[in-house]
């Protein structure tokens, strides 16, 4: 790329540096084109190839390059010129297209001037198009409503256009028609871009302020921050000072990207670029703090900082007690580069020695399980993930647990409440019926049904850990896969909510205790037991599971003994069909673990999580 930091700031002093700069992001709904329409642009611009080898341009700036390694992808530095010949400098911020990462997409959104509202045109609105323009919305952002996909045979631009301006209230007359992967209304959007995304604010001169929209941890540089300089310059060797983690550091080096991160020299008001401090740890450099001057400071801190707090926790345990310390190991460097991402030591009676571990949303933790399995080649069982009960005991005293293990016994507890969300459904209208009453049994309380057409948003509040676990392929196979949800999280609320201990053997499995809600207890106790007896395999004895609350059984199942050995099937000597028997039964052992004389395998564990009415 032949665009640098001097193509923007070079020449006499420009009255106004940041004229030609547009900072923007595109949002859309999941699948509703965002990559292929980027593509499209970066390829328009003439950078399409250079996106795909962003791991060599980062060493510009040299950089760990670990196998297993993946570095956040940076947004994107263009240049466009106009029909008349003037250039522009476009940054393109990229934002995390999940509901577990809204919080870090609002950061995102904060460093924009604009934002491109993708929808598709055979789809329409759908609930993350809503709360991502509400997003934007929030931020004050100009919103260029874009219908993608117009390509597409079923396409109907016109109503999706409509439902923009019915149910977000943008004037549809503004929406250009796009197609990611023809290459139409490409140009427009480029337009689009320089005539209705502002430039820009700040001023040069003023004290540093810095919104820190990104980051990631790197062996040699330290935490490389992502950030918009809202007012101000920073250059290497500047005193600078984290706001809310209240700490100094000196810059090392600053840059754009290019893509890729190129050194530069200096940052100034309205550019997005990289800051290396020599950061160490990556929780004093959180998403949504400022960064300021040492000596000379802003006045207030940019709004809205939220430390990265995690909502959902599971206890990851090796299957080979061997594994810990490899874990531990793996759980380490997992945290340096996340700083939503925590665990803590923590003792089972049944799985022995593993880790607490906190994410931001169930997506979260599965892609950190994948990678701990993939990349650092470890087996795990996962506990059941459970939200943070606040729990206010007889005594007075409030404790906050994530651990049904560690949950106090009934006759200690003056009240439990629990998080609850706000779920927008979007919907054909014919499923309203079947999702109503999924919602109902969720413990969900309508608040607001919109007609948009033939579809129905819904708005309901429902407890956070009814939705954890199965809520959206429910919902999904329920609507034919035709609805789609978003939330947020609303705060907590009382709930009658029981601990129910699952007893093995007459043992009780300390790492399967579920929190549940007192009209559920004696049908999720029941389904438990079931379903623990169907997948613990068979003994040479009779093993009994119950579920129980207190001293009290409220539900029992039997794993009947073996009748025959598992190769008497095969006599007559097929060794081939005996060999596989024996290499099927040795797969199915790889996640088990033994209890006693009891081996459980991890799908037991997951067996409270089915809810399944
Ligand atoms: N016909 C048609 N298909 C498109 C267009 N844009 C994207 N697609 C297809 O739609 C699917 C989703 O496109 P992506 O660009 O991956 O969508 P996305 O929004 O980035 O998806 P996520 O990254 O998963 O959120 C892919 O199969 C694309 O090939 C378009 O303009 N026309």
């Amino acid at each position: 790329m032949s665009a640098t930091l001097k193509d923007v700031t070079a020449g006499p002093p420009d009255p106004n540096p940041t004229a030609r700069i547009r900072n923007f992001s595109i949002i859309a709904h999941v699948d509703h084109g965002k990559s292929t329409l980027a593509d499209r642009i970066l390829e328009k611009l003439g950078a399409m190839g250079e996106r795909d080898k962003r791991d060599q341009t980062l060493d510009t700036l040299e950089l760990e390059r670990e196998r297993g390694i993946t570095i956040k992808s940076t947004p994107i530095r263009l240049n466009y010129v106009r029909d008349n010949g003037e250039s522009y400098v476009f940054n393109l911020i990229d934002t995390p297209g999940h509901v577990d990462f809204n919080y870090e997409v609002s950061r995102s959104l904060a460093a924009c001037e604009g934002v491109l509202l993708l929808v598709d045109a055979s789809q329409g609105v759908e609930a993350q198009t809503i709360v991502n323009a509400y997003l934007a919305i929030d931020n004050n952002l100009e919103i260029i409503p874009v219908i993608n996909k117009i390509d597409l045979p079923a396409a109907d631009p016109e109503s999706a256009a409509r439902e923009l301006e019915e149910v977000i209230g943008i004037p549809a007359e503004g929406a250009v028609r796009a197609s990611g992967k023809s290459g139409i209304g490409i140009p427009e959007i480029l337009e689009a871009v320089v005539e209705r995304i502002p430039p820009p604010p700040g001023d040069p001169a003023a004290p540093l302020k810095a919104l820190i929209f990104d980051s990631f941890f790197d062996a040699y540089q330290g935490v490389i921050l992502f950030v918009r300089v809202l007012e101000g310059t920073m250059k290497a060797k500047d005193g600078v000072r984290l706001m809310n983690a209240g700490k100094n550091f000196e810059v090392d080096k600053v840059g754009t990207f290019s893509p890729g991160l190129v050194v530069g020299e200096e940052l100034s008001a309205g550019m997005v670029g990289w800051v290396a401090a020599g950061i160490k740890d990556i929780q004093d450099a959180q998403v949504g703090d400022t960064l300021t001057g040492r000596d000379r400071q802003t006045d207030e801190a940019f709004p809205g900082f939220k430390p990265a707090q995690p909502v959902v926790f599971s206890g990851l345990y090796p299957t080979d007690t061997e594994d810990y310390r490899k874990l531990r190991d793996a759980l380490e460097k997992l945290k340096l580069n996340d700083a939503a991402f925590s665990f803590e030591p923590e003792t089972s009676e049944a799985l022995g020695f593993g880790f607490r571990c906190g994410f931001l949303g169930l997506l979260h933790a599965e892609i950190i399980q994948e990678r701990l399995e993939r990349e650092y080649d470890l087996d795990l069982i996962a506990t059941a993930p459970a939200v943070v009960y606040r729990v206010t005991l007889t005594n007075g005293e409030i404790f906050e647990t994530q651990n049904p293990a560690e949950f106090p016994t009934r006759d200690r507890i003056e009240m439990v409440e629990e998080p609850y969300i706000k779920l927008s459904v979007m919907l054909p209208e014919d499923y309203v019926g079947p999702v109503m009453q999924l919602l109902q049994e969720r413990r969900g309380a309508m608040q607001t049904m919109n007609y948009v057409g033939k579809r129905v948003e819904l708005v309901y509040e429902v407890p956070f850990a009814e939705i954890l676990y199965d809520f959206h392929d429910r919902l999904k196979s329920i609507s034919r896969g035709y609805a789609s949800m978003d939330y947020e999280q609303l705060g907590y609320r009382e709930g009658d909510l029981r601990k129910v201990d699952i007893m093995v053997n007459n043992e009780v499995i300390d790492a399967l205790a579920v929190i549940v809600h007192e009209t559920k207890t004696y049908s999720l106790g029941r389904k438990i037991v079931d379903k623990m007896a169907e997948v613990i395999p068979r003994q040479m004895f009779p093993v009994p599971v119950q579920a129980v609350i207190g001293a009290k059984i409220i539900a029992r199942a039997t794993v009947k003994a073996y009748r025959k050995d598992v190769l008497a099937k095969c006599y007559g000597g097929d060794i081939s069909r005996k060999k596989k028997l024996l290499e099927k039964q040795k797969k199915g052992r790889a996640r088990m673990k033994q209890f006693g004389t009891v081996e459980v395998p991890q799908e037991a564990f997951l067996a409270v999580l089915s809810t399944e009415e």
